[in-house]
């Protein structure tokens, strides 16, 4: 599966071998560094092109890289392609904001996606009209996710999020998706679990709520780059658990 070293990664300036196994893929590369600088040792920075950055260091002694992914599924898709097929990574944890939806989310609550729903053409794209595809976390990830959660004392919700075509979108009836349980809206997590499938790697959503679309409150723009630390240890201790 990977490609051969002459052939360049288009949108990531790595070398082989720069990438860990298992790397945290939040859409803010300024969260990315956040988390490089302030989670990790022994740093490297591995790849800016277009500002994406991406850094590879050490998590309780494990490698762990940390790689920007921007907004949306057809962002997202190019980075995950290129990592898995240029860098051999296994496993991504995407460390994200969301929209809380569910009446007993708050603000700054946890979210683990068990799965997503979406109103992006990616899942009927890949299978045909008629089938709809659902796209799931992988279980001993967020097994794993949920119980280090556990023990970190951090409350989480699990269940179904939306990922959303469109951040702006005054069209869709919200109030049917809170009444399906849906819990919160992002824009990537469908498109990363069904790249999961299709590209063979292991997947999960760790979300932080930054604002809520039925309420008033919201994070700034500063708070969702660098106060979601509960979200990076649950997923740190993911990424590493079992090693
Ligand atoms: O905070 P990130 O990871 O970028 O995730 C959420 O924030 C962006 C929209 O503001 C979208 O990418 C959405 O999925
Ligand atoms: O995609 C997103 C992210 C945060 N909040 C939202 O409402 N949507």
């Amino acid at each position: 599966m990977i490609k051969e070293e002459h052939e360049m990664s288009t949108h990531i300036g790595a070398q082989m071998g720069d990438y860990a196994d298992t790397v945290l893929l939040p859409g803010d590369p300024l969260r990315a560094k956040y988390i490089a600088e302030n989670f990790l040792e022994n740093v490297k920075q591995v790849n800016s092109v277009r500002n994406a950055f991406g850094y590879t260091g050490e998590y309780k002694g494990h490698r762990v890289s940390v790689q920007g992914s921007g907004m949306g599924i057809p962002s997202m898709s190019i980075y995950i392609n290129e990592l898995v097929k240029f860098f051999g990574v296994k496993t991504i944890i995407r460390v994200g904001s969301c929209g809380g939806i569910a009446p007993d989310v708050h603000l700054r609550d946890v979210i683990l996606a068990q799965g997503s729903s979406t109103d992006s053409a990616v899942t009927v794209n890949t299978f045909g009209p008629g089938f709809h595809y659902a796209p799931l976390a992988d279980f001993k990830l967020l097994d794993t996710a949920y119980h280090a959660a556990e023990k970190l004392g951090i409350d989480t919700k699990v269940g179904d999020i939306f990922a959303a075509d469109r951040f702006y979108n005054d069209e869709l009836d919200m109030q049917k998706l809170r009444d399906y349980g849906i819990l919160g809206t992002e824009m990537e997590s469908a498109g990363l679990y069904l790249l999961a499938a299709k590209l063979h790697f292991r997947a999960l959503s760790v979300l932080t709520v930054s604002d809520l679309i039925f309420g008033e409150e919201k994070t700034t723009a500063e708070e969702r780059e660098k106060t979601f630390n509960d979200m990076i240890n649950i997923s740190l201790e993911t990424a590493i658990a079992g090693k």
